[in-house]
């Protein structure tokens, strides 16, 4: 199956806790095209789990508008969103062993993962599927036998069991040494380019942000900010709002007023001295 794009307007989640409700996501709006690497970035509790598992279809938006591939997210019935998951997207959730069937081989977990896809889809041979993430040697090894970046490579080969035109990944490149985390971005790359699978993954580390073509960084449920091959950009909102990069944020405390002017060489925002705005 080729990449499916991944489009959002407006995407709101409300987690329903007990005396309160928490706003996970504020309102994002991207726009991700088929075949794509993206990182998600952003500090502890930004949101970035909840839009990944909204993408996988594990939760339903509260509201706004999710599209991957032609499936409306937010419209779709339990059971749509099970045959989603089933074949076109992949999921690995933080934490490789939440991926994996312990006392099963590296191949058997593939041939489970694919037992549950659609009839009518042609899969892939588990075998080429461990090849692709370079796991050929082991597929028949307990999973006991196995280093950390193995099983999380193993944990990749599950995700892509069905060939899923979007692969979701939580951090699968935390808790590695440097060597398995190279290994392991290294198969998600190769993954995505010889499949031509979006790709869409967490990650906290600046050194793996920084070798992604693109990366979206989600700061209090919003869009804070876009990277382009380690480059960063503040990113116009479509209601025209602008998040400020934090060191602009810290010179500019909330309520201060601020003239915003156009000239030949640019835009550009100039702080109104508190007695002149009085
Ligand atoms: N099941 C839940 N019930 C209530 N609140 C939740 C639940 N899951 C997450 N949250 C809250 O939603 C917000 C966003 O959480 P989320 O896990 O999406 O952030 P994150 O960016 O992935 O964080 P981390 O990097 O720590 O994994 C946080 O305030 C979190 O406490």
């Amino acid at each position: 199956m080729s990449g499916l794009a991944i489009s959002t307007t407006g995407l709101v989640h409300i987690y329903r806790a007990h005396g309160h409700d928490v706003a996970a996501l504020s309102g994002i709006g991207i726009s991700v095209r088929p075949g794509e690497l993206v990182g998600l970035l952003g500090p502890s509790g930004a949101g970035k789990s909840t839009l990944l598992q909204l993408c996988g279809g594990l939760l339903t938006p509260s509201a706004g508008r999710l599209r991957i591939g032609e499936h409306k997210v937010e419209t779709m019935t339990e059971a749509e969103l099970d045959r989603m998951r089933a074949g076109d997207v992949g999921i690995v959730l933080q934490g490789a062993g939440r991926n994996l069937i312990p006392y099963l081989n590296p191949i058997d977990n593939i041939r489970y993962a694919q037992r549950a896809a659609p009839g009518d889809r042609v899969l892939p041979k588990p075998a080429e599927i461990l090849e692709l993430v370079g796991l050929a040697a082991q597929a028949q090894s307990p999973l006991t036998a196995l280093t950390p970046g193995q099983i999380q490579l193993c944990a990749v080969a599950v995700g892509i069991a069905t060939f899923p035109g979007l692969l979701l990944a939580d951090e699968p490149t935390s808790q590695l040494d440097h060597q398995a985390r190279d290994e392991v971005l290294a198969a998600i790359r190769k993954i995505n380019a010889e499949t031509g699978m979006t790709v869409l993954l967490i990650t906290h580390d600046p050194e793996v942000a920084a070798t992604l073509p693109r990366t979206i960084t989600i700061r209090d449920g919003r869009i804070a900010a876009e990277g382009r091959s380690g480059e960063e950009y503040a990113v116009v909102a479509s209601d025209g709002s602008l998040p400020l990069p934090p060191h602009v944020a810290e010179l500019l405390p909330a309520g201060t007023l601020v003239q915003v002017t156009t000239t030949e060489d640019g835009v550009h925002i100039t702080p109104v001295p508190q007695e002149e705005a009085e």
